[in-house]
C-alpha cells in the first residue's frame, strides 16, 4: 500500500480534484471527513492528513511514501526527499513587501515572515544584513503596527496587500505544489510510485493544454 500525505488547509481541495482527474476514485469522505487518515483499499492507497509544513517531515521519515508540499515548503526546509512532479496548483508567489514609499531602515532593517530561511537568504544574496522576525501567520500586519520594515510571504491574488495598504516591492520565486518522494520508497515501491507520477503528469499535462 502506498502512503500520501496531503496537506490539510487550500492545497487539499485542488489536490483531491488534480488525484480525481487523474482516475483516482476517492470517496465523498474526503471532501466532509475530519479523519485523519483515509484509506481507499480498491486503490490501495491510504492518505494521510498533515499541516502543509509537516508534509516534508513525514515524507522524509519514510512514514509517508510521497507527499504533496508547496515549493515555498521546500524552499524554507530543506529535506532529502525527491522532487518529481510540478503540479502546477496552487499558485502564488514569494514577494517583499511593505509600506508604500517606505526604505529599510538603514540600521537595523527587521524583516518579518514565517520563511526565515528563504528571506535570510533573499537579504544575503542582495548585500543586504536584516534582522528576521519570525512570525505564524497575519505577516500583513507587522509594518502596519511598526514590528517590521518590510515582509516576506506568499502572494497569490494581491487583495491582503492592497486592502491593508501595503505594496509589492520585490518578487522572489514563483510557487506551485509539488509531488515529493521518500527516495528508500522510490526504490522499494517504483512500479506504484511510478504509475502515480505518469498518471498526475498527464493530467497536469493536459490542463496546460487546456489554458494555452
Ligand atoms: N493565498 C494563497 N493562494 C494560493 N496558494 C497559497 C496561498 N497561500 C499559501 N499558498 C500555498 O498553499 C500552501 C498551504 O497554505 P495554507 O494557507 O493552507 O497553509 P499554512 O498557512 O501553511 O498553514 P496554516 O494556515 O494551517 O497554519 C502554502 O505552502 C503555499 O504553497
Ligand atoms: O494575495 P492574496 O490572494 O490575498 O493571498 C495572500 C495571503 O494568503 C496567505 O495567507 P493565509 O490566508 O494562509 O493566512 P495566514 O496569514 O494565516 O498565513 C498569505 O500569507 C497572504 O497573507
Amino acid at each position: 500500500m502506498l502512503t500520501i500525505a496531503m496537506p490539510k488547509g487550500r492545497i487539499f481541495s485542488e489536490a483531491v480534484e488534480l488525484l480525481r482527474k487523474s482516475g483516482y476514485k476517492l470517496p465523498d469522505e474526503f471532501d466532509e471527513s475530519r479523519k485523519l487518515i483515509l484509506t481507499v483499499p480498491e486503490e490501495n492507497i491510504r492518505f494521510i492528513l498533515a499541516k502543509p509544513m509537516d508534509v516534508g517531515t513525514y515524507v522524509e521519515h519514510g512514514v509517508a511514501d510521497v507527499g504533496i508540499a508547496g515549493k515555498d515548503v521546500m524552499m524554507e526546509e530543506e529535506r532529502d526527499v525527491f522532487e518529481v512532479l510540478d503540479l502546477k496548483i496552487s499558485k502564488c508567489h514569494l514577494a517583499v513587501a511593505g509600506l508604500p514609499d517606505t526604505k529599510m531602515n538603514d540600521i537595523a532593517p527587521k524583516v518579518a515572515t514565517k520563511y526565515p530561511n528563504v528571506a535570510s537568504k533573499y537579504f544575503r544574496e542582495q548585500g543586504e544584513q536584516v534582522e528576521i522576525i519570525h512570525l505564524n501567520g497575519s505577516i500583513e500586519l507587522a509594518p502596519l503596527i511598526g514590528l517590521a520594515d518590510r515582509i516576506v510571504d506568499i502572494v497569490s491574488t494581491g487583495r491582503t496587500l492592497k486592502e491593508n495598504g501595503l505594496v509589492e516591492f520585490e518578487h522572489i520565486a514563483d510557487i506551485t505544489s509539488r509531488l515529493i518522494v521518500n527516495p528508500v520508497s522510490y526504490r522499494m515501491k517504483d512500479k506504484p510510485i511510478d504509475m502515480l507520477v505518469e498518471r498526475l503528469a498527464k493530467t497536469v499535462e493536459e490542463g496546460k493544454e487546456d489554458s494555452d
